[in-house]
């Protein structure tokens, strides 16, 4: 599928890395590093700005390899950007070891996934349909 994107950042749009991989990894656009002590979290800017077809959004998922090796994730995974949005895509990272990580200008900090989704209309009723499942969860069904 084809996006609109007005690229701001002096790096590279996001790109998929393997040619069947799911997510794109996009990049910090920063004037300086910052730098997120342990459990602090920034709202990292990218420099892009999309328009994402009626029908889609765009999901912003860590990576794996900044999340086993520095304890990066974010903290609202996964981020999710509408696409009515026409402000900068950021990313909303955080520190979760107990390290400082310092990010850099066009590191790539996390990827984008885009999927179809559905929009709801309610449909109010008195009762619902009978399962085997009813009201269990939690851990209702066991371990093993
Ligand atoms: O990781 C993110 C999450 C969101 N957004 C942008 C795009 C999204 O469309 C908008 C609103 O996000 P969301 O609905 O998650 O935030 P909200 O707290 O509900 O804000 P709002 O009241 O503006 O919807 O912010 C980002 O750039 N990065
Ligand atoms: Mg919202």
């Amino acid at each position: 599928m084809l996006i609109s994107v007005i690229n701001t950042s002096k790096h590279p749009l996001p790109e998929y890395q393997t040619a069947h991989a799911a997510g794109m990894d996009v990049r910090a656009n920063l004037t300086e590093p910052v730098t997120l002590k342990p459990l602090q979290r920034a709202l990292v800017p990218t420099g892009l700005f999309l328009e994402i077809p009626v029908g889609y959004e765009m999901q912003v998922r860590p990576r794996s390899g900044l999340a086993y090796k520095h304890g990066i994730g974010l903290v609202n995974s996964p981020g999710t950007i509408d696409a009515d949005y026409r402000g900068e895509l950021k990313v909303l990272l955080v520190n979760l070891s107990d390290q400082e990580f310092v990010v850099q200008d066009g590191e790539r900090i996390a990827q984008l996934v885009v999927a179809r989704h559905e929009t709801v209309a309610w449909q109010p009723v008195e009762v619902l349909s009978d399962t085997a499942r009813g009201a269990g969860g939690y851990g209702s069904t066991g371990v093993q």
